[in-house]
Formats: C-alpha cells, structure tokens, sequence
C-alpha cells in the first residue's frame, strides 16, 4: 500500500530516512510521499534521502532551532502553533494517490512524544483516509522523564490515530550494547518488518499477483477497529531459482528443483509462522486475545504455497483465539522467505504496565524534587532572621 509517511522529531525523521532507503533498495514503491517535522534543526541537517523542502522546522520563535529538550508538552505545543507549516509540506504531495498515513516518533523525547499526536488529530479532521501511528518506546535504561513522557504520549497517540503500532527499544537492545549505538541496527529491523507488512499490499505490474496475494484493503481491514499493534517476524534464506531466470518467475515454474517440493515449502511456511507469532515482537505482548491477525508470506513465488499460509492462518487463529485472521503472500525476489505477522488490537501488555507504573513514580519523584528544590532556593536566598530586605 501507498503511504504518505511523516516522520516527527528525530527518531521519527531518521526512521521515515531509512523507509525511503529501503523503498530505493527493494523496489516495495511503499514510501509515496515521506516528510520529517523537528523543532530541531541539526535533526533536521543531519536527514540523508527525505528531500530538502520535505524538512519542516517548527517552533522556531520558541527554541530557536535547538530542540524542545524532551519537554513534550511544549513539542506539543509547537506543533499547534505550527501545523499550517506541516500542512503545506502536506499538500505539496499527491493525497489522492496515498492509501494511509503512517506519522513515526519516538514517544520518550520532546518533539515527536508531543507533536506526533497532535498532527495525528488534525490529519483526522482533515482526510478520509486512515491515519496510523509507529511509535517507538524508549529503552528503560533512558530515566525517568523519557518513560514519563512515552507513557503520556503513548495515551494520547493510541486515541488519535486509527491504529497505534508500537516498536519497544528496550527489547531490541542487543547485550552489552546500548540503544544508542543499536539505533542503526534497530531502525533497520523497524523498517524491514513494516516495509514487508506494507509492502505486501504493493504488488507492481510486472509482477506475478497469485490468487492468495494480500491486497492494501486487508491491511486497512486488519488495522481498521484501532487500538494497539505490534508485529512479528521470522525470515530463512532460500537459494534463488537462478536456473529459470526471469521466465520463471512469471510462470512459476521452478525447474524441477528437488529441493522446492510442496512438503518442504508447506513446513518451511508453518515454522516461519509459529517463530514470528511467538519470538520477539516489536512490542512483546501475550498474543492470546487479539483482535485481528494478518499473515504476509514473502518470498519468491515457488517457495510459498497456499497450503502452507492456510495452515500458518490456521495456527495463529487457535494461538490468538481471533476469528479475524487473514493471511496471504507477497510474491518478491528476495533470497529469503519471510513471515510477518500483524497482530491489531492487542490488550495484554505487561510492557505497558510497568511504563506506565515507573512513569507514575517519576512524576511522584519529578513533583516531590521540584517542591524540595523551592524550599532549598528559598533556605538558602532567604537570611535566617529575614533582617535583609531585597532591592525591588
Ligand atoms: N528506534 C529508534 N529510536 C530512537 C532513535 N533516536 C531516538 N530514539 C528514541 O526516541 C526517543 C525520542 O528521542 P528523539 O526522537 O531524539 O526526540 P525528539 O522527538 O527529537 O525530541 P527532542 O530532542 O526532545 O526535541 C528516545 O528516547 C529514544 O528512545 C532512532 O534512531 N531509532
């Protein structure tokens, strides 16, 4: 499917960069128009493929280009006084050609966690289309006031768009690495997931389109009903059918290869499923309880079967207990097959939980220091016998 992806603060900008690249290097024509909104204007400098006049800066009479300084109230705020600035980037791209809006931000720091929201709400009162969100949660290694400000914006965000889809950075951190220098890392597992998801629905010309091919409406349909997402993901690399060339892609015919019979296509498609429904998801969850599923198959078209998706639909029906599951492939030239698995409207998120309850103690702390640091200022300006009088 075709998005218009808008990228708030700079996490959502240097995501929304490596869509663009990803789009460049797999061909998926997912990214239809791609814009970055910051307060800050190094951020902004410092993007490589979302074009130049596709770089809003907002807030400048506030911060004067220097960033909100995770404060997102006033990235909430700026992005009001300066939605008309986001809105003419907006209506410089061809609207009518987009299937959805995808706005990304970090939700712990100050401008995407206070802007994204905000942009959300007015693309909703001004377009038909569905508006989704990708918002990252930050690792909890980042302090209390990156939680604080995840848990608040996470609360408004789920609220304003037709569908929240959640990436948790603290389960991507690899050991011993912090999430800072695994950002490149991470954003590339971001937009592999999502660009497989989306892309499914893109099927170009030129390609094969098999009767079981997942259309843009089916990711609209999954979506559709809000609430929270997450996705899963399991890949295998596969031998490409170089033999047959580009014949064969388009007759599917493999070539006789012994090692593409139906029985090892079939068990390769189920495992794949079951790894992405139950290894790590972008935002871990219990998947029992879910709404909606759909199951994207990817993968050059001899080795995905539809016996093998409607088992991998079967299973994930029973694992989630939905009767909304949908399934279907994505026929592309890659040398792996891949599962992605969108799980929409899941409840059971402990992760949520415990943000939500360290937010609450930092808020209690951030309150409580605050209070103490007035009477500290006050003990230590003040003369003990109030004998001094100030100037005015
Ligand atoms: N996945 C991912 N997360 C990031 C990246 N950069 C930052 N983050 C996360 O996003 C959160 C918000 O950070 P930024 O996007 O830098 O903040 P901002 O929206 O620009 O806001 P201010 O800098 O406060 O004005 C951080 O707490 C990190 O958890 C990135 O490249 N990838």
């Amino acid at each position: 499917m075709k998005l218009a992806m808008i990228g708030f603060g700079q996490a959502g900008g240097k995501i929304v960069d490596r869509f663009l690249d990803y789009d460049d290097r797999t061909g998926s024509g997912i990214v239809r128009a791609a814009i970055a909104v910051n307060s800050a204007k190094a951020d902004l400098m410092g993007l490589k493929n979302i074009p130049q006049e596709n770089r809003v800066l907002i807030g400048q009479a506030r911060v004067k280009g220097h960033g909100v300084g995770a404060d997102n109230e006033l990235g909430a705020e700026v992005a009001e006084e300066d939605i008309d600035e986001v809105q003419n980037a907006i209506d410089a791209i061809p609207t009518h050609e987009v299937d959805a809006f995808l706005v990304v931000a970090g939700m712990g720091g100050g401008t995407g966690s206070g802007g994204a929201p905000v942009l959300a709400k007015h693309l909703k009162r001004i377009y038909t289309i569905p508006v989704y969100g990708l918002g990252v949660l930050p690792g909890t290694d980042e302090g209390g006031i990156y939680t604080l400000n995840a848990a608040r914006s996470f609360q408004t965000f789920v609220r304003e768009v037709d569908n929240l889809m959640v990436f948790d950075n603290d389960s991507w951190r690899q050991t011993g690495e912090s999430v800072e220098g695994g950002y490149e890392q991470i954003n590339e597992e971001i937009v592999r997931r999502f660009g497989i998801l989306f892309g499914a629905g893109e099927v170009g010309d030129g390609q094969e389109v098999a009767e079981s091919v997942v259309d843009s409406s089916e990711i609209i349909n999954t979506l559709s009903g809000g609430g929270v997402s997450t996705v899963g993901f399991a890949s295998e690399e596969v031998d490409l059918n170089t033999g047959g060339g580009l014949l064969s892609r388009f007759t599917g015919d493999a070539g006789g290869d012994d090692n593409l019979d139906a029985a090892n296509t079939t068990n390769r498609i189920t495992s794949l499923v079951r790894k992405a429904a139950l290894g790590r998801l972008t935002l871990p969850c219990e998947i029992e309880g879910t709404e909606r599923a759909l199951l994207v198959l990817a993968g050059p078209s001899e080795y995905l079967n539809r016996k093998g998706i409607e088992r991998g639909r079967k299973w994930l029906e029973e694992e989630t207990g939905s009767m909304e599951v949908r399934g279907g492939d994505y026929p592309r030239e890659e040398p792996e097959v891949a599962a992605a698995i969108l799980l929409s409207g899941v409840t059971n998120v402990p992760r949520i939980k415990r943000l939500q309850q360290v937010a609450i103690e930092a808020q209690d702390n951030i309150d409580d220091i605050q209070q103490e640091s007035e009477e500290n200022l006050e003990e230590l300006v003040e003369d003990d016998e109030d004998e001094l009088e100030p100037l005015f």
